[in-house]
């Protein structure tokens, strides 16, 4: 069973689209503490650059990847294992569990060297994800844009994902939405991406 159920809206921070609940907050992290997280994880993981098969080829995926928590993930044919918590990651789950009631047994994190690096059009509907899922998504670092597609109706949302800040997906959205972080001709300095998820690995569930 996947404990995550769709939070409890504790702040007006919660927004509902169609199919879909998104929460902003801007200033979820203090800018000390996001400077030290991002630092921290700079040295303290083991960023891979990933292969992935696509159209029956293989790619380097265009940015750097870690994994940690207590769950393998698989998607596009890589499994990746997972990497202990750190000490920040732990923090900033557990933050987000007192702000959400919500608990996340993983978390991706993806780095973006630069303006080249993005991440393209992809849904978050992994099966071992579960139905509805909660997806929290912490930046650090550079300034990236953000944007979600409705499947059907093609309506866009943007954001601004600034240092510091956090946005939450939940609710059916990851079944009627589609998003990415584009590439940019504009100069870019590195930014770091977190993404908390609740992995259904079939084991217990502490
Ligand atoms: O870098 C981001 O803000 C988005 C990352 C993302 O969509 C993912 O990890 O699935
Ligand atoms: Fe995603």
């Amino acid at each position: 069973m996947n404990v995550n159920i769709v939070p409890t809206i504790e702040s007006n921070a919660w927004e509902s689209i169609p199919q879909g609940q998104l929460c902003w907050l801007p200033n979820f992290l203090s800018r000390d503490e996001a400077d030290r997280l991002y630092d921290q994880l700079e040295v303290e993981l083991n960023w891979q650059q990933k292969a992935i098969f696509m159209y029956g080829r293989k790619v380097l995926q265009p940015r750097l990847q870690a994994w940690c928590g207590e769950e393998a993930y698989t998607y596009s044919g890589l499994r990746m294992e997972p990497a202990p918590w750190t000490p920040g990651l732990k923090q900033i789950r557990d933050k987000l569990y007192r702000l959400l009631s919500c608990r996340f047994n993983t978390v991706l994190v993806n780095k973006y060297r630069d303006g080249s690096d993005y991440m393209g059009w992809h849904q978050d509907n992994e099966t071992e994800l579960g139905h509805q899922p909660i997806i929290a998504s912490v930046s650090l670092g550079e300034t990236r844009r953000f944007v979600l597609r409705h499947l059907h109706s093609r309506q866009k949302r943007e954001f601004e994902l600034t240092h510091g800040s956090l946005l939450v997906m939940a609710g059916d959205l990851q079944q009627y939405w589609q998003h990415t972080i584009p590439k940019t001709l504009q100069d870019k300095q590195p930014r770091i991406n977190l993404t908390y998820r609740w992995i259904d690995g079939g084991g217990p569930q502490s």
